[in-house]
């Protein structure tokens, strides 16, 4: 397929970077280039951050030590695919913290959708934004916030930081690993086909799978057998009463160690 045929098709040489000392949130400056006609591709990093935002509007550490970083990406894919840009997102960043991990620390594991995990706590956390341009065209920004050094408690997950575990590599380290896997990952999951093998991937690193799980969604919480993902990212849950939910967003807790 051409490019013309797929403008969201994205390919290594449109990744680029720009690090920044401090700023708000690395996700709003991103926002802001787009609105001023920055391009897919663009990853702003910055050494802290002084309004750094976490999912559902809470406030995210943001002091020297760990990684902050966006990126910014214009239209990635049609609507319905996007549903798996999440877990495309977290196979990227397991593979960029497995590289710095050593080779006796606990294994790297994916919580679904996009919670990064090692030893059951959560090292790194994922918010991804989007707002439709002026012009019509779709911004989506990944935000991804690693706890290299630092691991302030959310108070909802245990947590812990890659130092915990013996990795010795900074942030800048760690982000150049990220830029990799993240271009790799996401030029062939913008690609239709290479979905499959993105979500593939996901199984592979993922933990829990067969394990009974808990999800939290906005109104109430429902316990079953994780089934694994469907072709585009749902997670399939298997109820007492021998039904198969189809889970589109929710808090997984795991029942047990994996
Ligand atoms: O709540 C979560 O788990 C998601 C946290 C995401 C934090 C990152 S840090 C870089 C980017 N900028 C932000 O303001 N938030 C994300």
């Amino acid at each position: 397929m051409s490019r013309s045929e797929n403008p969201g098709r994205l390919s290594l040489d449109d990744f680029r970077h720009e690090a920044l000392d401090a700023v708000g949130s690395t996700n709003t400056e991103c926002l802001e280039r787009a609105r001023k006609g920055a391009l897919s591709g663009l990853w702003i990093t910055a050494v802290r951050q002084t309004g750094g935002r976490g999912r559902r509007g809470r406030a995210w550490f943001s002091e020297p030590g760990n990684l902050y970083a966006s990126l910014l990406m214009i239209d990635p894919a049609p609507m319905d695919r996007l549903g798996s840009l999440p877990l495309a997102v977290a196979v990227a960043v397991q593979d960029a913290v497995s590289r710095i991990m050593p080779l006796d620390a606990p294994e790297v594991v994916v919580k679904w959708p996009n919670d990064i995990l090692v030893d059951r706590r959560k090292v790194c956390g994922i918010l991804i934004e989007g707002e439709t341009l002026p012009d019509g065209r779709h911004a989506l920004v990944i935000g991804c916030g690693i706890n290299v050094a630092v691991a302030p408690d959310a108070g909802l997950y245990p947590v812990a930081t890659l130092r915990d575990f013996g990795a010795s590599a900074s942030p800048d380290e760690l982000f150049a690993y990220l830029f990799q896997s993240m271009a790799e990952t996401l030029s062939l999951w913008s690609r239709g086909r290479g979905i499959a093998a993105v979500m593939e991937r996901w199984k592979q690193v993922a933990g829990g799978i067969g394990e009974n799980i808990t999800v939290n969604l906005p109104d109430r919480s429902i316990s079953g057998r994780f089934a694994g993902i469907d072709d585009t990212g749902l997670l399939k849950l298997e109820t007492d009463d021998g039904g198969t939910r189809l889970i589109a967003a929710g808090d997984v807790f795991l029942d047990r160690t994996f």
